[in-house]
């Protein structure tokens, strides 16, 4: 089992010229595309009036592929044109459309369904004139509106908006896989749903992957007869102080309940009191310097330092400490804003076994520009984790994990009920209860994530972060039925 790639869209060039060079006509993909289009719409909508809206390039000609399919089942569809067909295969398509077809804006009637083939990852500027009145009409048909490879306006490769319009849709049908630009917002909101259209063709090498257990489910680590505590893995997570223990507490539930044998809160003396009226199966060390931090941390596989651990030289000092242990760390929250003003530091100090955790925030802290500079989050992220050379997991809507190796995932299945104070506290403790039982640090970012999400999935409207770790036993329970 692989995780389905997401592609560039050089990367999708490059596999449909593969597939053209191997024998499969460009006008036989194009068919198939457009069946693919036409099939989805049969089975989502009842036969209305269908204005399919057809570009100059090859997203056209599929456009007049659907048409054509979708009259021939009865349904009332007529063609309104962005400029005349401009490739050999669009020429062809547009040929043997015998229906109405009227240049955008000149049919005179209002359509119930409007498909959006203007233009797809070919598009090379913003969109001028008649498209920008279509892609602002898009917006008030919520319900209505079907977009052919990618909602015109939307730049396949980093899924921002060329110019000031895009196309909002209700379905995407996309071919192959899906692209950049249907995962990274603000394109993969104006998607809707993402249908993937499997039209024969061969994958490219190195992709970017879909989250999801395809990647990491085949090494999760279960524990077998032979596990005790110990041997399924010691995670310490450190405690802010008195009036600020919550965050380590839910990073350290997590980390339990995902299966790390044994955690710890190692908490400052000030808080040990309150740290102590709140922990059951999870223990607690008091250390009052960072010598005492290191004996506490002593034998831990991983360690959390971050959630609620104060902006303090003393938190930079802890990381440093944390740093010789041996235990992989997950630095999350304080710990990143401590580092705004010397990140090398930071970064020096990291093992490529290490996670960083910054929402966007404090991704901006510790690489100042880059979201804005790179073209989009995922190229950022990867940048990131090989500047810090650690695993990076650039948190949002739209999460990407990448790691230094170039390895990289994104979520792609939304979770808006993580919209809530302290679930970033939870996912580390995910993310470093799995690396404590011993799983490779990338897949551990990914696995932690997709689970994260997956909890909130599940539970809906309502979710505090305190439901998160109990949440997590239902989908741990799958994963294990499923496992092979
Ligand atoms: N790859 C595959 O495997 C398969 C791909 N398939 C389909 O092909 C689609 C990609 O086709 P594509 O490359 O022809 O690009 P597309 O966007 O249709 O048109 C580009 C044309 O538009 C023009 N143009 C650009 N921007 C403009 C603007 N703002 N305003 C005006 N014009 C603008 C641009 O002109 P230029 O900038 O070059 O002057 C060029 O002429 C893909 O989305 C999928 O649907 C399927 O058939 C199955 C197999
Ligand atoms: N709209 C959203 N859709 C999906 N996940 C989200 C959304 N907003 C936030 N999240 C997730 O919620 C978590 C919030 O973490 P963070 O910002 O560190 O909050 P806190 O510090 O309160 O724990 C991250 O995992 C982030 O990816
Ligand atoms: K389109």
């Amino acid at each position: 089992m692989t995780a389905p790639a997401i592609l560039t869209v050089e990367q999708m060039t490059a596999a449909d010229r593969a597939a053209i060079a191997a024998g499969t006509p460009g006008l036989v993909l194009m068919e198939r595309a457009g069946t693919a289009v036409a099939e989805a719409i049969r089975a989502r909508f009842k036969p209305c009036r269908v204005a399919v809206l057809c570009g100059p390039g090859n997203n056209g000609g599929d456009g007049y592929v659907a048409a054509r399919l979708l009259k021939r089942r009865g349904w009332t569809v007529w063609v309104e044109t962005v400029g005349a067909p401009a490739t050999a295969d669009a020429r062809a398509m547009a040929a043997k459309w015998r229906g109405e077809t009227f240049e955008a804006g000149e049919a005179g009637r209002n359509a119930d369904l409007i498909v959006d083939a203007l233009f797809g990852a070919g598009l090379t500027r913003p969109l001028e004139g008649e498209a920008v009145r279509l892609a602002r009409l898009s917006r008030s048909m919520r319900g209505r509106v079907v977009a052919i490879d990618i909602p015109s306006g939307v730049d396949g490769d980093s899924g921002k908006v060329r110019g000031d319009a895009a196309f909002r849709a209700d379905l995407t049908v996309t071919f192959h896989r899906r692209k950049i630009g249907h995962v990274l917002e603000p394109g993969r909101a104006a998607c809707g749903e993402v249908l993937v259209a499997d039209i024969g063709l061969a994958d490219a090498a190195q992709p970017l992957r879909e989250n999801g257990p395809a990647l990491w489910s085949e090494r999760f680590p279960w524990p077998t007869g032979a596990s005790h505590k110990h041997v399924r893995g010691r995670l310490a997570v450190v405690s802010g102080q008195q009036t600020q223990t919550g965050a380590a507490r839910l990073a350290a539930r997590a980390g339990l309940r995902i299966g790390a044998g044994v955690v710890t809160v190692l908490s400052p003396p000030s808080a040990v009191a309150v740290n102590a009226a709140h922990l059951e199966a999870i223990m607690l060390r008091a250390f009052d310097n960072e010598a005492q931090l290191v004996e506490g941390a002593d034998n831990a596989d991983a360690v959390v330092i971050g959630p609620a651990a104060g902006v303090t030289p003393e938190t930079r000092g802890n990381l440093f400490a944390l740093a010789h242990t041996g235990a992989a760390m997950v630095v999350d929250a304080d710990a990143l804003t401590v580092f705004r003003d010397r990140p090398g530091e930071l970064f020096a100090t990291l093992d490529r076994d290490d996670v960083l955790t910054p929402h966007p925030g404090e991704f901006e802290r510790l690489f100042p520009g880059l979201l804005d500079g790179a073209p989009h989050r995922l190229a950022a992220a990867r940048e990131a984790a090989v500047k810090a050379g650690a695993i990076v997991i650039l948190k949002g809507a739209d999460t990407v994990i990448a790691s230094p190796d170039g390895r990289a995932a994104v979520n792609v299945e939304d979770a808006p009920w993580l919209a809530t104070a302290g679930s970033g506290d939870v996912l580390a403790g995910f993310v470093a209860g799995l690396i404590a039982q011993g799983m490779e640090s990338f897949e551990a970012a990914c696995a932690g994530a997709w689970i994260h999400a997956e909890c909130a999935r599940r539970h809906g409207p309502g979710l505090i972060a305190e439901d998160l770790p109990q949440l997590s036993s239902a989908v741990l329970r799958d994963l294990y039925a499923a496992r092979a």
